[in-house]
């Protein structure tokens, strides 16, 4: 039976995920409906996307008996009420990253959905990549021996790029490219709390996060460290060391097709997308998220192993923390 989605949006990663949906069987997944604030982009975006129902308001989506699973792919501030749309009306959502712009708005979604016993799941893509499993397949194996240390950077010049610098929309690179790096380190340290937690950064002039380094010291004496940047380039790569050897995930570690497990260069090529066109790299990545969360439904799960909801809610805990240790409060914040 195939998955029924509803779109939520049609700006750029929305019409990214859409193209990849329709790559995948029809007997498997279809896109059956889209919404946008305005109901002319909404239809143009459902001609582009041969979509048979296009509604004005988000509101109408949700109540459209055909969609059993949203996609969320608004801009930061908006996932919470869209997200709690959807619940509202029954849907299972799949909600763009960072889910929340704050750990409270997180434990709110992640209560209506538990409460309603209906599927969430924050889009942290990059750990349904083939690279990324095989990561974690190493680290299961023991092949690194005791971990010390794991690094991670995310960095690019995206002040031409309005939401990432727009206060209001909850700009910065924290939320945005930071997510990415803390959730590798969360993966590899199976997803236990920091004992101690520590940042430096430098603001943008519209009030967002520039550059932010973080520390975080983990049990035993392990510890991860981060860089992301909305202004500097980074070398986008992803280290895991122990006691017997190295392992790097290599750019775009956010969504990787490469692995070096000591000195060995192990390639997971993306599937073919001839002549389909996206706005962000690798987007044909999306593939391997849409289908778990098929999966998760097929399975009646509530949520998915791979990115528990306690999971969204830690990582957005630490992202809570290192706002408040460099001073980048949101107008999100006091709500
Ligand atoms: N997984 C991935 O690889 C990527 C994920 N993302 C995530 O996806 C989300 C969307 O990013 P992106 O597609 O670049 O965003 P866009 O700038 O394309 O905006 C997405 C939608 O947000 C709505 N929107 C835009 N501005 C406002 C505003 N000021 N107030 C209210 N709504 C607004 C619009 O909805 P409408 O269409 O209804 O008018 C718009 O189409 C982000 O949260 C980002 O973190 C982004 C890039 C890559
Ligand atoms: O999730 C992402 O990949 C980021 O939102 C984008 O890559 C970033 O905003 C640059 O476009």
């Amino acid at each position: 039976m195939a998955l029924r989605w509803g779109i939520v949006s049609v700006g750029l990663i929305s019409s990214d995920f859409t193209t990849v949906l329709r790559t995948l069987p029809r007997s498997e997944h279809q896109v059956v409906a889209v919404a946008a604030r305005d109901l002319s982009r909404a239809e143009e975006f459902a001609r582009k996307h041969d979509i048979p129902k296009a509604y004005g308001s988000y509101e109408e989506l949700a109540k459209d008996l055909n969609v059993e699973v949203a996609y969320i792919g608004t801009q930061h501030p908006q996932h919470k009420p869209t997200v709690l749309l959807c619940l509202a009306a029954g849907k299972a959502v799949l909600c763009e990253k960072p889910m929340g712009v704050n750990a409270a708005e997180v434990r709110e979604m992640v209560a209506e959905a538990r409460s309603r016993g209906l599927f969430l799941m924050e889009a942290i893509w990059t750990r349904f990549f083939p690279a990324v499993e095989a990561l974690r397949s190493v680290l299961a194996q023991g092949t690194l021996g005791d971990l010390r240390v794991i690094r991670a950077e995310f960095g690019k010049n995206l002040t031409n790029v309005p939401r990432s610098i727009d206060w209001a929309q909850a700009g910065g690179g924290l939320l945005d490219l930071g997510i990415y790096c803390l959730q590798f380190i969360s993966m590899v340290f199976g997803g236990q709390k920091p004992e101690k937690i520590s940042a430096v950064g430098r603001h943008y002039e519209t009030g967002v996060d520039d550059t932010v380094s973080v520390l975080l010291q983990y049990p035993g004496g392990v510890h991860g460290s981060f860089t992301c940047s909305i202004t500097a380039p980074l070398s986008n790569m992803v280290s895991v060391s122990g006691t017997k050897g190295l392992a790097q995930i290599l750019s775009p570690c956010w969504c990787p097709t490469e692995l070096v497990v000591k000195g060995e260069h192990k390639e997971f090529p993306l599937p073919p997308a001839p002549d389909k066109e996206f706005n962000f790299t690798n987007g044909m990545g999306m593939i391997y998220e849409a289908k778990h969360v098929r999966e998760c439904l097929q399975k009646g799960l509530k949520e998915s192993p791979v990115i528990p909801l306690a999971e969204s809610e830690l990582l957005a805990d630490i992202l809570d923390e290192v706002r408040k240790a460099i001073g980048i409060t949101f107008p999100q914040d006091k709500h």
